[in-house]
């Protein structure tokens, strides 16, 4: 077994959410809440733009890493890994907070942290969505556009909704939002604030770590300006789209397998071909006990592949799978069952 594979997990929150909408308050509410813990957290601030205007008013104290310059969903993707990386090796933070830009597709970004999940031992936390309460109504009444559509998604993918900027709503347009929060998603928990000022015991202890909404058949819709979208007449038809993809909230679960010793390769490719159909992705660095050779493993559309790696430094084994509605004990199980086979 290597070092790895017993140090402790660190805990990794991603901030999902519009442009505007608070992601920042909640991060430096976040920040505050840990150090007053006695704690060391440590932050990765994404921009589109080259500069990085909010991570100034971070303290000097607590280690950053700012990707600037592209979205961690799409052009700056392949940096997380390693950055994360040296972070955790560098910094040995208790905990790491992403703030990701407002564009970002949500389940790219996790995507692009399970990735992380190869290199070093983290603990993906549920999905924090920052709504803007105001301008959500306001891009319902219109129901088009790129902009509502990746709000829809930011909301689907997030475990708690933050519904903030209540302050700024009249009568009852509060009770507005939560019904149409609820309807686009109804396994997340709603924390109504003013300022992102909420229980932070609460936000950071509720929820099984677990789970997750979303709906893959969504494909990637980041909103990148960089990346050059354009508006098109397919604007309204994503309204449209709004409407199917409520009928299907799907509860997209990832799980961290981290291995206590090498597995048989062929139970282990057993063990792959009888995935449910809804794992959708899997990744992983294996060591087998009947090859001398560690692997990269790969999984997506049910199609499993293998490579032969020697990773450098203390990569765990594990394996990380994310899917929708599959039942991450079982999954859990039957992979301690092939851990336990003697070879
Ligand atoms: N009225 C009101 N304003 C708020 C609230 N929360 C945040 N704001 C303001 O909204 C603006 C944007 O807040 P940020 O926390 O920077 O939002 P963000 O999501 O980090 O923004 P980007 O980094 O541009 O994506 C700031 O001027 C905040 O002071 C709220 O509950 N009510």
């Amino acid at each position: 077994m290597s070092e790895m594979n017993v140090t402790k997990a660190t805990p990794i929150y991603i901030l999902s959410g519009f442009l505007g909408s608070g992601k920042t308050t909640l991060l430096h509410r976040m920040l505050s809440y840990w150090k007053d813990g006695g704690l060391k957290p440590a932050i990765i601030m994404n921009e589109i733009g080259d500069v990085n205007l909010d991570g100034i008013l971070v303290d000097d104290e607590l280690p950053m890493t700012e990707m600037l310059g592209g979205c961690i969903c799409c052009t700056v993707r392949g940096d997380l890994s390693m950055q994360m990386f040296e972070l955790i090796n560098n910094e040995r933070p208790d905990v790491i907070v992403i703030e990701a830009t407002g564009a970002a597709n949500p389940l790219e970004i996790l995507d692009a942290v399970t990735e992380v999940s190869l290199t070093a031992k983290i603990d993906i936390k549920p999905m924090i969505t920052v709504v803007d309460s105001v301008h959500l109504l306001e891009l319902h009444e219109a129901q088009k556009g790129k902009t509502y559509r990746l709000m829809m998604e930011q909301i689907r993918c997030g475990s708690i909704l933050i519904v903030n900027k209540i302050d700024r709503l009249q009568g009852k347009q509060l009770a507005e939002v939560e019904s149409l929060l609820r309807h686009l998603n109804p396994f997340a928990d709603l924390l109504p604030a003013v300022k992102c000022d909420v229980d932070l015991d609460r936000l950071t202890t509720m929820y099984d770590p677990l789970h997750r909404n979303h709906d893959h058949h969504e494909g990637h819709e980041c909103d990148c300006s960089h990346k050059n979208h354009e508006t098109t007449d397919n604007d309204q038809e994503q309204g449209c789209r709004h409407d199917r993809v409520n009928e299907t909230h799907d509860h997209v679960t990832v799980y961290s397998h981290y291995f206590q010793g090498p597995v048989n390769s062929e139970q282990f490719e057993k063990f792959i071909a009888d995935l449910p159909r809804d794992v959708y992705r899997g990744k992983g660095v294996l060591s087998f006990s009947d090859t001398s050779s560690r692997f990269l493993f790969q999984y997506a559309y049910r199609e499993a592949d293998y490579l032969k790696i020697a990773p450098k430094g203390n990569v765990p084994d594990v394996v990380v799978f994310i899917g929708e509605h599959f039942d991450k004990n079982k999954l859990a199980e039957q992979l301690r069952q092939l851990e336990a086979i003697p070879h």
